[in-house]
């Protein structure tokens, strides 16, 4: 069983030295990306990937870093290569993903008026693991982000967290790796500032060794380079190299 991860971008939303934080996580011959930004169709072309040849997409969230290159994503397959893509999502986005989000691109009369019209939707509750592939399980964790808007993170084979944008949340963070056993936490990392709808590098510093150890941070500033040296045992992850995980 192989399993890595490329990220197609490691910034975060304003980022302009990196692409948004979108993951391509392969299992064995299984490619699933994680969130699909504003930016995701320009880094794909940049690795020389196409969503084409992706077997399904997961959004966390619905904020534009994140599901901005969606419409982009379904009307090329759709109209250049006569494909859908198969999309997990969180029961809860639907609903607003397609009325306030992709509704006003995707749109069309007697042909695509929901999001099941242009994708093969799977809806996810939490608690629940689903198997995507003969080597990928996923589980969701509503994590809190913004209030009033539900995100999501991620837990990958039952043995690595991919945070979605998230608050701090240490009791969570300790719980996974202490009592569930969790081998890697992958983190959205606010470099600077406090940290009102992200977890911040200050706040990932005062976690414990033992959970320390095992973070990588991503989500990151265009400030990154003179973080570097400056996270203890954290490491950035980068974008475009591929980790065995
Ligand atoms: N209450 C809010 C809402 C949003 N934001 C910023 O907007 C960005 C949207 O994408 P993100 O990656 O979630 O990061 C959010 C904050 O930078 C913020 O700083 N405070
Ligand atoms: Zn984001
Ligand atoms: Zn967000």
């Amino acid at each position: 069983m192989s399993l890595s991860l490329q990220m197609l971008g490691t910034g975060n939303a304003f980022a302009k030295n990196y692409f948004n934080n979108n993951g391509l996580l392969l299992a064995d011959d299984y490619s699933l990306l994680i969130d699909c930004g504003i930016t995701a169709p320009l880094a794909m072309h940049t690795i020389g990937k196409s969503f084409r040849h992706v077997n399904a997409t997961l959004i966390t969230h619905i904020h534009a870093d994140h599901v901005g290159g969606l419409e982009e994503l379904a009307l090329t397959l759709k109209h250049v290569y006569g494909k859908t893509m198969r999309l997990h999502l969180p029961e809860t986005l639907i609903e607003p993903l397609w009325n306030n989000t992709l509704k006003g691109g995707l749109y069309q009369k007697d042909a695509v008026a929901s999001l099941t019209d242009i994708f093969e939707v799977t809806p996810m509750k939490p608690g629940i693991t689903y198997k995507l592939a003969p080597s990928l399980s996923l589980e969701i964790i509503r994590t809190p982000h913004i209030p009033g808007k539900d995100s999501y993170s991620l837990l990958i084979n039952n043995e690595i967290f991919y945070s979605a944008d998230m608050t701090f949340q240490p009791d969570l963070l300790i719980s996974l790796v202490r009592e569930r056993g969790i081998r890697m936490i992958l983190h959205d990392c606010q470099l600077g500032g406090a940290g009102v709808v992200h977890t911040t590098l200050e706040e990932l510093m005062s976690l414990p060794e033992d959970v320390r150890r095992i973070i990588k941070l991503m989500h990151y500033s265009d400030e990154q380079p003179q973080f570097v040296g400056l996270t203890g045992e954290m490491e950035f992850i980068e974008q475009h190299v591929t980790y065995k995980l």
